[in-house]
């Protein structure tokens, strides 16, 4: 047995002997590093749906409630004394109180360097010491994401912020509580390294635990930048056995919430030696592989592309022929807040039925084509068009010539931010296949992100061209009434 398997089993057997803690006969941890995903859990024999697979009492989590620091230093993670209702700090103190989210990673600093006097020793084990996640990526690595907007978001600068202001800290302050065990202290680099290990461990691995459910991880309403202030209001833990289960935007099992334990059941019947698979929510693949370091085809279909309302503006300019003194007008009479800074292109589509399953009719895998441009796009192009016709009525003469501008305007502004990616959807295709071939996994997932935004932009084009065609035919048929009436 190698190292990876022996950890993989110890940490089976001590979940096993948690009391209350239960580990269905037809399931184990598997090794699932030859396809680039950790451990997961397989099927061993056939499962029936409704099956409960494992049972993990709450007092095995390690959250707040559990920990020893917590106890030991209730004034680090008591609310600040000065928060508002709200749970602000007010304006006049530095804000030095823990959210449920360092409190988190205070708490497994604190178990990590108890080594083997934690009780979760066997679980720590298992957890990862490197990430495929973007932080984690150097900048040649990062540029294969070419236009991708989600390297706006990898937020690397404000998680060391993070770190120096509300983690280093307390740990030096504490340094009797926090290195209580025999092991040497770190440097103020090793601490560094060590709360972004956890820090990002958490971003891909915690639960919010006092939610309803279906608001774990990763859940729809969730903006999950590494270092948002979640002033305290929920509670995230770290759950042993559930964290092993990989996910997909097709799944087979749900972990829900109990009052004394969480349980993993199967949603439909499992085949053996299938994977399973748990659910991080809708989200498109930039942001799986920003916050868990991973791509699948299934998440395609939630793919996003951001289209800025500059380069839309710029396009509308260029279609519009006035004076820059009518520009400034219609400027003047728009208040600035009022302009959205760029729109979501997404497909909208269901999220996968109670079973785990696309609804009938979505093929796996196939993302069904968007049919509509964002709502706010469309207003916000109105509402520009109707200033333009107040400040010169004979450029927005009707409704037809006011969405062919649109329309226009929408196709030069996706041609331009496609073009901002340095190759084509077909090269990608051409550079997937070789990166796969490489067994360069990085390069493989930025592709993977870079071409999903492309193919939304490119169906984004073909839905323009369809109704600026249909517009074009109803101007055609509209001429020939005028002239049949004659
Ligand atoms: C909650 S953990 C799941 C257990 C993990 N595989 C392990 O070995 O510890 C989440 C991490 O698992 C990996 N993962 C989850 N689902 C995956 C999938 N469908 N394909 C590849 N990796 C996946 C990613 O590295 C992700 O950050």
């Amino acid at each position: 047995m190698d190292a990876f398997a022996q950890k993989s089993q110890a940490f089976q057997d001590w979940f096993k002997s948690l009391p209350g803690a239960t580990f269905h006969d037809h399931i184990r941890i598997a090794d699932l590093r030859p396809r680039h995903a950790g451990r997961g859990i397989v099927a061993t024999a056939d499962i029936e749906p409704d099956t409960v697979l494992f049972t993990i009492p709450r007092s095995s989590i390690i959250c707040a409630s559990t920990s020893e620091v917590v106890r030991q230093l209730p004034a680090v993670f008591a609310p600040p004394a000065d928060a508002t209702e709200d749970g602000e700090a007010d304006d006049e103190h530095e804000d030095r109180s823990q959210d449920s989210w360092t409190s988190l990673i205070l708490i497994m600093i604190y178990e990590h360097l108890r080594g083997d006097a934690s009780p979760w020793k066997p679980y720590l084990e298992v957890l990862p010491t490197e990430f495929e996640t973007l932080m984690f990526w150097s900048q040649d690595q990062l540029r294969q994401l070419q236009a991708s907007s989600v390297l706006a978001k990898v937020g690397k600068e404000e998680a060391d912020s993070m770190i120096r202001s509300k983690i280093l800290p307390v740990v030096q302050e504490h340094a009797d509580v926090f290195y209580a065990g025999a092991g040497a202290r770190l440097s103020e680099d090793e601490l560094l390294a060590l709360a972004h290990r956890m820090g990002s461990t958490i971003m891909a691995y915690a639960f919010d635990l006092d939610k309803d459910e279906d608001e774990e991880r990763g859940g729809e309403d969730e903006d999950d930048e590494w270092v948002e202030d979640r002033e305290g209001k929920t509670t995230m833990g770290m759950v042993p056995m559930a964290d092993i289960l990989n996910a997909d935007a097709e799944f087979n099992a749900h972990i829900n919430h109990g009052e004394d334990a969480l349980t993993a059941t199967a949603l439909r019947p499992i085949k053996a030696g299938e994977e399973i698979l748990n659910y991080y929510g809708p989200l498109p693949n930039s942001e799986l592989l920003r916050r868990y370091g991973y791509t699948t085809s299934r998440h395609h279909r939630y793919d996003v592309a951001e289209l800025s309302w500059d380069s839309v503006f710029a396009s509308l300019k260029s279609l519009i022929n006035l004076s820059p003194q009518e520009w400034t007008q219609i400027a003047d009479s728009i208040e600035p807040e009022e302009l959205e800074d760029s729109f979501i292109l997404d497909r909208n589509l269901d999220e996968a039925d109670s079973t785990g399953l696309f609804p009938a009719g979505a093929a796996s895998g196939q993302p069904a084509v968007l049919t509509e441009l964002p709502h706010e796009m469309d207003e916000q192009v109105k509402m520009l068009l109707k200033a333009v016709k107040h400040v010169r009525p004979e450029s927005v003469p009707d409704k037809t010539r006011r969405d062919e501008i649109y329309l226009t305007a929408a196709q030069a502004a996706l041609d331009a931010r496609l073009a901002e990616y340095e190759t084509s959807a077909d090269q990608d295709r051409v550079l997937l296949d070789q990166a796969v071939a490489a067994g360069d996994s990085r390069l493989r997932d930025a592709v993977e992100v870079r071409l999903g935004e492309k193919v939304l932009l490119l169906e984004a084009r073909q839905l323009v061209e369809q109704k600026l065609r249909s517009l074009a035919d109803q101007n055609g048929d509209a001429r020939d009434a005028k002239r049949q009436k004659r």
